[in-house]
């Protein structure tokens, strides 16, 4: 992990769905903070904070300012599920959190919960003992490894080098098949009023790819365009069966009390009224 610097490792193994940190952020800023405003908040704080933002990597070295460049490695979106609008590029910095590392197949999600002022991460699958935890910082890219490159060289400094983008040969030709699928398989909501059968159809082996690739991440909302797609369809058993798919894996990757699974729930109750 030398090249990356520090990580974190499993030390046991990790049931899919364990919260394995929830943390306060040291200061909340908008993502385009100036470096003096970095400054103003640093002052603040205790000089336990300061020193705690001080001991964080600076990918940006020598571009940017040393404040200005370790916010901006180490920030994490502080936006809650589906209400994008609202403190949209609110980010925070996390002393531990922010030490996680980057993976295009990620095995954690980061959620933040606004009530509770917390960032809380969720395993989202089985972790072995010895295996590093990963997020996806924005979202894992449903791309070609050359593509993911150039989006996480662009945005956030680094060339990727996670598992995931290490493949090489055979191996990565699949993954880029694989993904470049998803990618058009994400899109089957788009045809709800054109053609819902077809996109019912774009879903149906989607959720296989998206084990093989790693991208748990994704089951919730492909799961839930598959509800919607079958509703149109009036094929209201499969769309319960979705339904709950979504929930549960809602339930996994952002926790029991998050926003986004009492909206899933609210959903599923109402379709306990629908007479078969
Ligand atoms: C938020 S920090 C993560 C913790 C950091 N490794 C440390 O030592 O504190 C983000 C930085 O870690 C490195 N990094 C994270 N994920 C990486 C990855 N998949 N490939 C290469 N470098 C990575 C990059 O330098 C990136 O700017």
């Amino acid at each position: 992990m030398l090249e990356k610097g520090l990580g974190i490792v499993a030390v046991k193994p990790i049931p899919k769905g364990t919260l394995i940190l929830s943390e306060q952020a040291l200061f909340k800023l908008d993502a385009s903070a100036s470096a003096e405003e970095i400054k103003d908040t640093l002052d603040s704080l205790s000089r336990e904070e300061q020193r705690e933002f001080l001991a964080l990597t600076n990918t940006f070295r020598g571009e940017m300012k040393t404040l200005a460049g370790i916010f901006k490695t180490n920030a994490l979106p502080c936006v809650p599920f589906k209400s994008r609008k609202k403190y949209a590029r609110r980010c925070g910095i996390f002393p531990e959190a922010s030490r996680f590392n980057h993976s295009c197949s990620p095995n954690v999600n980061y959620v933040w919960y606004d009530k509770q002022g917390q960032m809380r991460l969720y395993a989202l699958r089985d972790i072995a003992s010895g295996e590093e935890l990963t997020i996806a910082y924005g979202k894992p890219v449903l791309a070609t490894r050359e593509e993911r490159w150039k989006v996480i060289e662009a945005d956030f400094g680094f060339r990727c080098d996670c598992l995931m983008c290490c493949r090489e040969g055979r191996a990565l030709d699949e993954s880029n098949r694989r993904r470049n699928e998803l990618r058009q398989r994400a899109r089957a909501n788009s045809f709800i009023f054109t053609d819902p059968a077809g996109g019912l159809r774009m879903l149906r082996g989607a959720f296989d790819l998206l084990d093989r690739e790693g991208l748990e991440y994704y089951t919730e909302s492909f799961a839930f365009d598959a509800y919607q797609l079958c509703i149109e369809l009036e094929m209201y058993e499969h769309a319960r069966a979705y339904l709950q798919q979504a929930y549960d894996a809602a339930v996994v990757s952002m926790g029991e009390e998050s926003e986004q699974v009492e909206r899933l729930r609210a959903e599923l109750e109402e379709t306990e009224s629908w007479s078969d």
